[in-house]
């Protein structure tokens, strides 16, 4: 080894030493794609879905099974693509948070982890092309910085037609696309579509007197990808996305009954601290809260048509008026 050639690799050994270390303790403390900021706990996880999520035993066993064998693969063969259907206030937002809480320490506000809500983000069906780009680089700048990264479209049956299959190439089965493996990416995708499919489904197990948890995915699975692909509002329709199976899982949010209604109300006036025990609840403004909302169909009054959704400004009214 030349004397100068010699100096040179050990100043680039000692310069790589000190980087990696800088790298460790910035990662110590700022967010990095790191075990330390994106680990999950898959008990957790599933634990808090069962105290948290009411009324959607489907959900809870389809994510946390689906999340989990995702997570446990060290190569997975494609990006992870759940779309979760359902009526208004179903749990839809709600079970996505819940997901991105456990797996990234900070949760929602996580640098890997993005909402895009579709009729916000994308509203002139003429500008298309721009929005391409612009959903073309967030993923890729996301994914580049971190394989595994969250995206999560809200109201993607609202997304202008053609801009869902921007995202195709991204749930493929393909090892790399200029260089970067989006296999360990998470994508999921909200809509109501199939919502009315789900609650007719629903209704006719209870016409049947069939319990409600005996509702399995078979019983709804066809009925959610029919509905998804013939809704022609739907940016879904005929698009490549789900005519060649790049979605992983369709997982359907059932309607919520009043008990579950009632679940939500009585956890909305603990977190507002209307009342400070669970026991000092009383039922009969639970009632009362609960008869604020509407329920459907016209005959049954069964279920409410914005689930919980309505919660809080109905609490707020009932609540304020003593
Ligand atoms: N199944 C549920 N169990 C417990 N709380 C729920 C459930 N569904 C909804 N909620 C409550 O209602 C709120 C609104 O629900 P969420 O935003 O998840 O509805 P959504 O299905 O995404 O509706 P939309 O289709 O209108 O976007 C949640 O933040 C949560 O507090």
């Amino acid at each position: 080894i030349e004397p100068i050639s010699g100096v040179a690799t050990v100043a680039a050994g000692v310069a790589a030493v000190f980087f990696s270390s800088f790298r460790a303790i910035k990662c110590q403390f700022k967010e990095c794609c790191t075990k330390r900021w994106i680990n999950l706990n898959v008990t957790e996880l599933s634990s808090s879905l069962r105290d948290q999520v009411y009324g959607q035993h489907l959900v809870i066993k389809a994510v946390v099974r689906h999340i989990k064998a995702h997570l446990s693969n060290k190569d997975p063969s494609k990006a992870l693509a759940l779309s979760f259907h359902g009526g208004t206030g179903t749990g839809k937002n709600y079970v996505s948070k819940i997901i991105a809480d456990h797996l990234y320490k900070e949760g929602m506000k996580s640098g890997f982890v993005h909402m895009i809500a579709s009729t916000k983000e994308f509203p002139h069906a003429d500008m298309v092309p721009l929005y391409k780009d612009k959903l073309r680089e967030l993923i890729e700048t996301s994914v580049n910085n971190c394989e595994k990264s969250m995206f999560i479209f809200d109201e993607i049956d609202k997304m202008p037609p053609g801009l869902i299959d921007t995202i195709k190439p991204y749930l493929d089965y393909y090892d790399n696309l200029s260089g970067i493996n989006y296999r360990k990416a998470i994508f999921i995708f909200l809509s109501n579509t199939a919502g009315t499919e789900i609650l007719q489904q629903t209704l006719r197990f209870w016409h049947e007197e069939k319990e409600r948890d005996t509702i399995e995915l078979k019983d709804m699975e066809k009925l959610v990808t029919t509905s998804a692909v013939n809704t022609k509002t739907s940016g879904f329709y005929h698009s490549d996305v789900l005519l060649r199976h790049m979605i992983t899982a369709y997982i359907p949010f059932l309607p919520l009954e009043r008990k579950h209604v009632r679940q939500c109300i009585k956890d909305y006036l603990l977190a507002k601290k209307y009342y400070t025990n669970y026991g000092d609840i009383k039922e009969e403004k639970v009632r009362e809260i609960a008869e604020q909302l509407q329920y459907s169909p016209e005959e049954e009054q069964l279920f409410s048509t914005t689930g919980c959704k309505r919660v809080p400004e109905k609490t707020g009214y009932v609540m304020e008026e003593d």
